[in-house]
Formats: structure tokens, C-alpha cells, sequence
């Protein structure tokens, strides 16, 4: 089973700032989509309207073509992870945390929950106030992993995880998924660790949505031109650019925009060769309008 999620103007005012601006959205169920967006670009706002956190004021967001809030039926299929303090209530341990997911989560999976405790060597008997800031993250991954909800949201849950626990995570969740098809949003400023799972990427900027597309079509967007410094820079000539580096006489320039097969032969006959653009350098373009 899975959730698609239909957004329509939705809009979210906090005193003195609007966090979402009339965003409208729509997300297949069973697919991994990257959310993406700068620091305070309404990302957690976002999700916490989704899993029904709080009532939708302005605009609608239906998930599996219904309201989520307070609706019983779906709440217990959407799981949001914030951070790991989220699942957490004063005084709980490990086990009490499971237990509770396991009475809550109706696709609760107790073995693969046993195996993220083992794979990131959280104590199972430990009280949560306990654990290191890592460790609480790994107890909220395996919670997200675990619940199997239809629809799984990981808000920046693994950041106090080091590099060997987060990659075995990625690994881990894209077999699940595999196995266990589900809508999954992961929201992350760790674009490029991330991006070889995402499916679709959205974008976010000021509340307001600035690109959602496949990832493949998304990073052909752009492109890496590298070669002969002369040819590079005649090449791109009145294109725009992302960034350049050179070593040497050959030089890379990272330009926005299609290039037309056309222009593409061009190339070839030049000696260039083309490559997509990283999906980092490509955000930051994108984003870079609304810097403070
Ligand atoms: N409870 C609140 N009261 C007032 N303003 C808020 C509240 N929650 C969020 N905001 C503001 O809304 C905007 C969006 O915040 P949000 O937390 O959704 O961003 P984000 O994309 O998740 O950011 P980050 O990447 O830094 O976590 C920010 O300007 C933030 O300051």
C-alpha cells in the first residue's frame, strides 16, 4: 500500500512570515522523493501538515485522496520523523519506544526494527535520555524504517549520524523499499550522499515550489561541459554559468539550461564532452534568489 499526496494552494502564515506560499504539489504514492530546500524554506512545515500535525488553514492537502487530520485511518499510516526527540517521551527507553510504535504502527516490523538496533549498536535496555545524539537518531530511523507506513517521512532524522551509520541506512532503506513499496520524502541538505535515491526531487524556496521533476531530468537541466580551455570558453559563451574549474589547459564549466542536440554535436566536434550537472550545484542555482 501506498499514499499519493495532492497539495492545492496551500498556504501557511506565522506571525510576520509566510512559511508556505500557495503551494500546489502533487506526489505519486510509491516513489522516494527528495525534498529539498534552504534553511527556513518551510520544508518541516510542510511535512508536519502532511502527517496531520496541525489543521490545514488556507488550501487543501488530501493524502490517499482524503484530509489526514484527525483522521484516524490515515494517521497511523503516515510516519513523520523529525528529529529523533519526536518519538521520544521524558522517561522512555529503547524498548518502550518500540512497544508503542508496535501497538500504533499496523505494518510494525519487529525483526528488521531488531536489526537497525544491532546494525547502528543502539542499546535496546537503554533509557532515550541516555543515548548519544547519534544513537537517538538511529532509534528514530528505525522507528521510520520499521513502521513500514505507507508513507514515511525522514525530516533531517539522520543528521547526528556519522558517515558509515548514514550510508548503511541508505542502503537499508532502499532494500526495504524494494521489498516493501511505500511513498517515502526524505528532506535533506545532504544533497549529493543522498540524491542516488531519490526518485523525484522537489524544491522548495521561500514556501514556494521552484522545480519538482524526475532526478534524472532534473540534473539534464544542466551540464558539465569539460575540455580545451579555449573551446570551453567559446562553447559556453552567453550561457549561463553555475561554477568553473581549471587545471591546466583543460577547464570545467557547469552551465544551467538545455543544451540542444545541436549544440551537443557542436561539442563532440570540439573535442567537449558533456556530463549531467550535480544535483547540489543545480539547488543552489535554483535557491540562490532568496538569499538573505
Ligand atoms: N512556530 C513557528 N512560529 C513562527 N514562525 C515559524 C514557526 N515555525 C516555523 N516558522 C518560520 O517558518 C519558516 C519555515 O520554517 P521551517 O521550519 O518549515 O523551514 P525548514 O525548511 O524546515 O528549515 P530548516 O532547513 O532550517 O530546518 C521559517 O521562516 C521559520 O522561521
Amino acid at each position: 500500500m501506498t499514499f499519493g499526496i495532492d497539495i492545492q494552494n496551500l498556504t501557511v502564515r506565522y506571525p510576520g512570515v509566510t512559511a508556505i506560499d500557495d503551494l500546489t504539489l502533487k506526489l505519486e504514492g510509491g516513489k522516494i522523493y527528495g525534498l529539498l530546500g534552504r534553511n527556513g524554506s518551510g520544508k518541516t512545515t510542510l511535512l508536519s501538515l502532511i502527517a496531520a500535525y496541525r489543521r490545514v488553514a488556507e488550501g487543501t492537502i488530501l493524502v490517499d485522496g482524503e484530509s489526514p487530520f484527525e483522521n484516524e485511518r490515515l494517521t497511523q499510516d503516515i510516519c513523520l520523523i523529525r528529529e529523533s526527540g519526536d518519538i521520544v517521551i521524558d522517561g522512555d527507553s529503547v524498548k518502550g519506544i518500540l512497544r508503542r510504535s508496535r501497538r500504533f504502527r499496523p505494518n510494525w516490523d519487529d525483526e528488521l526494527a531488531q536489526r537497525l538496533l544491532d546494525l547502528f549498536q543502539v542499546p535496546a535496555n537503554r533509557g532515550v535520555a541516555k543515548l548519544s545524539r547519534g544513537q537517538k537518531s538511529a532509534l528514530g530511523i528505525t522507528v521510520g524504517l520499521a513502521s513500514r507506513a505507507p508513507l514515511t517521512m525522514l525530516d533531517e532524522s539522520y543528521l547526528g549520524m556519522d558517515a558509515p551509520s548514514r550510508y548503511a541506512f541508505y542502503d537499508v532503506l532502499l532494500e526495504d523499499y524494494m521489498e516493501n513499496p511505500r511513498t517515502i520524502i526524505l528532506s535533506t541538505h545532504l544533497i549529493e550522499e543522498v540524491a542516488r535515491l531519490f526518485e523525484q526531487v522537489v524544491i522548495i524556496d521561500g514556501g514556494r515550489l521552484v522545480a519538482h521533476d524526475d532526478t534524472e531530468s532534473l540534473r539534464l537541466r544542466g551540464a558539465a561541459v569539460v575540455g580545451p580551455a579555449t573551446a570551453v570558453d567559446d562553447f559556453t559563451t552567453g550561457m549561463t554559468i553555475l561554477g568553473e574549474q581549471r587545471l591546466g589547459g583543460t577547464k570545467s564549466v557547469t552551465v544551467y539550461g538545455d543544451i540542444d542536440p545541436d549544440a551537443r554535436a557542436v561539442a563532440a566536434d570540439w573535442g567537449l564532452e558533456l556530463s549531467p550537472v550535480a544535483l547540489q550545484d543545480l539547488f543552489v542555482h535554483l535557491t540562490k534568489g532568496n538569499q538573505a
